[in-house]
């Protein structure tokens, strides 16, 4: 379970409070209004925006104090995942290890991550000749190879078209069952978490709110959903 007890994150002086647990396995869209703390709240669950009161913990274990690096978190961005100089194999690789000097076991990991992402055969190729879906799929693969139990996802497939954009998150929604991940994912778009989340997190009015079923709450919107859901 990933827990935020009585939580303050401060995000540069904007703040946002939590007090909320999410069941390990579950897949979760964050949602609310813009500039209301969505990205704050990934945020501070990687380590990268500061915990000022309360704690945050996974399975049992505090994460308050422990580095973004040594969390058990693996996140992806809408952008600049990818390192353009780096092949696909390189960029997956990364996860494994950030010199990338892989062991053949490694390497190994690495090429089937790649081929469960569906692109075997392209392993030697820069990011710049993949397609967009493509390139989601190098990153799907990077956090694949990295085996963590919670995925942090934000807005990572704003820039796809809808049809790629279902299909990424179809695949998130797969490998997420295959490995047993946990997944929080910012989006705007409500049909987003239809289609892969079955719990929902409302960031409105400087709170994060505990998870609510997502049909349940999309079909009878509170005030600050309503007014955003338009
Ligand atoms: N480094 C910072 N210093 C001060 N304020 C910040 C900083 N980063 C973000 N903010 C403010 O924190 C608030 C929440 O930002 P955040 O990015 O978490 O919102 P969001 O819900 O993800 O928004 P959007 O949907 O537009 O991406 C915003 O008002 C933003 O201006």
């Amino acid at each position: 379970m990933l827990r935020l007890e009585n939580c303050r994150l401060d995000n540069g002086g904007f703040i946002v409070r939590a007090d909320l647990a999410i069941e390990a396995g579950h897949r979760v869209a964050v949602i609310g209004p813009s500039g209301a703390g969505k990205t704050t709240l990934i945020e501070a669950i990687a380590g990268f925006v500061p915990i000022t009161v309360g704690t945050l913990s996974w399975q049992g274990r505090a994460l308050t104090d422990v580095l973004p690096g040594q969390r058990p978190i693996a996140m992806l961005f809408q952008d600049g995942n990818l390192f353009p100089h780096l092949s696909v194999a390189q960029n997956v690789g990364l996860g494994v290890r950030p010199n990338l000097r892989l062991t053949s076991e490694e390497q190994a990991r690495v090429q089937a991550a790649i081929a469960r992402v569906g692109l075997a055969g392209m392993e030697d190729r820069k990011p710049a000749a993949l397609s967009g879906g493509q390139q989601s799929r190098v990153a799907l693969g990077r956090v694949l190879v990295q085996g963590r139990d919670l995925l942090l996802l934000d807005e990572p497939f704003a820039a796809l078209g809808p049809a790629l954009k279902a299909e990424m998150l179809d695949l998130v929604a797969e490998l997420a069952a295959e490995t047993g991940a946990t997944v929080l994912m910012v989006s705007h778009d409500p049909a987003d978490a239809r289609r892969i989340a079955d719990q929902v997190v409302l960031v409105a009015d400087g709170v994060a709110h505990p998870p609510m079923a997502t049909a349940e709450l999309l079909d009878n919107p509170p005030p600050a959903l309503k007014a955003y859901l338009g």
